[in-house]
């Protein structure tokens, strides 16, 4: 490093110190708020508020993790109308100045941030220097200037490079510092925009779904924090992995589940025979129970008379017959359409007693609602989910959309007394929130952002679109990795089952989980996926993708999680799960301790997860257990970050032991 760099690096080091004062002066500062905002405000509502606000801020501080302050920094040049001169550290979360001063920190989501991710070269944006920092832990070690005015770029730079290779160990991080430009664009898409990602293994889809949260609430705090935000993914194990990155991001707020929690209202205790579950999923299911829900509306028989004191009124059944037609045909939630049958019959009441001289006040509008209430439950009953679905699954309801074989499919053998006795399965619970959701309409988010939605059933998008009706969604995927028999083949009319058939339809091609060797041996299997994605180009070279014929498979698993320890970074033994258990028994009767940086992952749940090693046991079996199960071992291949070993006993699948012929 030269003796100038030398100077501007411990110039940058004053700064940090600069930066940590700044932090621990906000942190001091929204405290004391906490304790005089709580007293001060005029009324309890607005100290309340006020009150937790604050409490959230200090809670949000004092929880900032030891990252360090700023990433980068931007100076404009005179190319810049608005910035020429100034510049601008940029970092996680704003740090204000002192004393009023500019701030000493912007956030990585303001406007002026943009530059650091979009300029270049060709287009720099009025920005003359782009420096990027390396730290170790808190200490400022290095950085890297690239003077875009000047027409020198570099993509691929040194600390970027280290941040794309570093060995993975632990939860996934956040990405702010080296988003890419194509990433950015995604982040940074406007808040009513519903977007469809589709990107091979390790494209960065997790990561750019999780940084447009962030992005969404920064810059639309007020109009999403009534609806919020909700994330899905696909299993507990993916949950886990990503868990930290919000928080780390300064967002605490965001609901974080999978569907099938989102959903369980009732607990799931059994389990779907192959051909039930799939017609359950079938979106020919709206349509039954659509059906078996208002086939419960019956013709009103006889008129309504409701008795007040010594009068009585009465209303016609023709009369009633029509407000009953014109109501469902006015095509209201269930529920709702049923109050509103009662308040338009109380209205034709209330005209009659009205026209004798009657005064309708609100207790007399009260006693005639319940005088209604007999007629509504034998024309419009009230009725829960499960009742419904109770009686489509016994066979009580007609289901002329599907085949006699499919509805026998799904007809209980035994059906239980009551619904409290039913043993629901998983496809229950979304049958049982299409039934909830006619009814009455769920809470809507204002953005909602699915991962690995290729693996959703139509259904479940109904499930999905319901929620996000008057919001946006960002759909993040990759139909080389459906592993359902429902699997989405291609992205149009999966966002129209979601209910956003206008969605961007964009493809991220940079790989930056996979090496180059590893993209070459899972890329064998696509031809037999038949689906049809973009080429990716690996970021990552250097990597290590070996296979491994063994004569014992226990014996050739542990030597090769010995071997991986070896290195450094996690080590991740993923076997079809039915052989799970005798693989980490063997791995600890091999002396290796199976926790830490050594994990075994039953194949069904490593979507999304990545390690830096990846030890696959015996591809045959992985393939052999599920109908997609060639998918499924794609998926299990592209978790590796640095080396992949498949250990093998039996014979590898063709797809995998040759090379594909172009
Ligand atoms: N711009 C980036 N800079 C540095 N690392 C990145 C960048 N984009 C993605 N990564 C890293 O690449 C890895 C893969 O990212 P991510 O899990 O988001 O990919 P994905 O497309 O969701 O993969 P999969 O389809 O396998 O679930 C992660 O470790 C992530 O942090």
């Amino acid at each position: 490093m030269s003796a100038l760099d030398e100077e501007r690096l411990d110039e940058e080091r004053l700064y940090v110190q600069r930066c940590v004062a700044g932090l621990s002066r906000m942190l001091h500062d929204a405290r004391e708020n906490v304790v005089v905002g709580e007293s001060v405000a005029g009324d309890r509502y607005s100290a309340e508020r006020l009150g937790r606000h604050l409490k959230s801020l200090a809670k949000e501080l004092s929880e900032e993790p030891d990252g360090p302050p700023f990433f980068g920094r931007l100076d404009f040049g005179p190319g810049s109308a608005e910035h020429r001169g100034r510049s601008y550290h940029i970092g996680r979360r704003h740090i204000s100045g002192e004393r009023g001063g500019p701030p000493l920190v912007i956030d990585w989501r303001a406007p002026v941030s943009r530059a650091f991710y979009r300029a270049g070269a060709r287009d720099p944006q009025g920005v003359a220097v782009r420096r990027r920092f390396g730290w170790s832990g808190r200490t400022l070690t290095s950085f890297e200037d690239e003077r875009l005015e000047a027409g020198e770029e570099d993509r691929t730079g040194r600390l970027l490079a280290a941040e794309i290779e570093r060995p993975r160990v632990g939860p996934m991080r956040d990405i702010v510092a080296t988003i890419q430009p194509e990433q950015d664009d995604l982040v940074r898409a406007a808040l009513a925009e519903s977007i469809c990602v589709q990107g091979a293994p390790g494209t960065g889809k997790t990561a750019v779904g999780l940084h447009r949260a962030a992005y969404l609430l920064y810059a639309h705090r007020e109009r999403l924090r009534r609806g919020g935000v909700l994330v899905l993914g696909p299993n507990q194990a993916f949950l886990g992995h990503i868990s930290a990155v919000l928080p780390t991001l300064g967002e605490v707020d965001v609901e974080q589940t999978t569907l099938e929690q989102l959903l369980a209202t009732v607990p799931v205790r059994a389990e779907d025979s192959p051909a039930a579950a799939g017609v359950k999923h079938d979106p020919r299911m709206a349509v039954v129970l659509r059906e078996a829900l208002y086939a419960r509306i019956r013709k009103p028989a006889e008129p309504v008379v409701v008795a007040d004191g010594s009068a009585r009124w009465r209303v016609r059944e023709d009369e009633l017959r029509r407000l009953v037609d014109d109501t469902r045909r006015d095509a209201l939630p269930y529920t709702t359409g049923r109050e509103r049958v009662r308040a338009r019959v109380v209205e034709l009441v209330r005209r009659q007693a009205e026209a004798r001289g009657r005064t309708a006040t609100a207790a007399w509008t009260r006693m005639a609602g319940r005088a209604v209430t007999p007629f509504l439950d034998a024309v419009w009953p009230a009725v829960r989910p499960e009742e419904v679905l109770l009686e489509v699954l016994s066979g009580q309801t007609p289901a002329d959309a599907l085949t006699p074989a499919e509805h026998r499919a799904i007809l209980w053998s035994r059906p239980p007394r009551g619904h409290r006795s039913a043993r629901w399965t998983a496809a229950d619970l979304v049958l049982l929130d299409e039934l909830a959701g006619l009814l009455e309409r769920p809470r809507g988010y204002g953005h909602v952002i699915v991962d690995e939605a290729q693996d959703l059933s139509p259904m479940q998008c109904r499930a999905v679109a319901r929620r996000s009706e008057h919001g946006s969604i960002t759909v993040l995927g990759d139909l080389a990795q459906g592993t359902t028999p429902w699997a989405a083949r291609s992205w149009p009319p999966h966002l129209e089952l979601l209910g956003k058939p206008g969605g961007r339809l964009v493809a991220l091609t940079e790989g930056f989980r996979v090496p180059a060797e590893v993209v070459e041996l899972a890329g064998r299997l696509l031809p037999a996926l038949e689906v049809d994605v973009p080429v990716t180009r690996a970021h990552r070279a250097g990597g290590r993708a070996r296979l491994i014929g063994v004569s014992e498979l226990r014996h050739g698993v542990v030597e090769a999680a010995r071997q991986a320890l070896e290195f450094e970074g996690s080590v991740g033994v993923i076997a079809a799960d039915a052989q799970v258990n005798t693989l980490t028994a063997a791995l600890w009767d091999g002396g290796l301790d199976v926790a830490g940086r050594l994990g075994v992952l039953p194949a069904s749940l490593a979507k999304g997860l990545e390690y830096d090693h990846v030890v696959v046991c015996e591809p045959a079996a992985i393939v052999e257990a599920e109908e997609r199960g060639l998918h499924r071992l794609y998926v299990v291949l592209t978790r590796a970050v640095s080396r992949l070993d498949v250990v093998h006993a039996r014979p590898l699948p063709p797809q995998l032991a040759r090379r594909p012929s172009r």
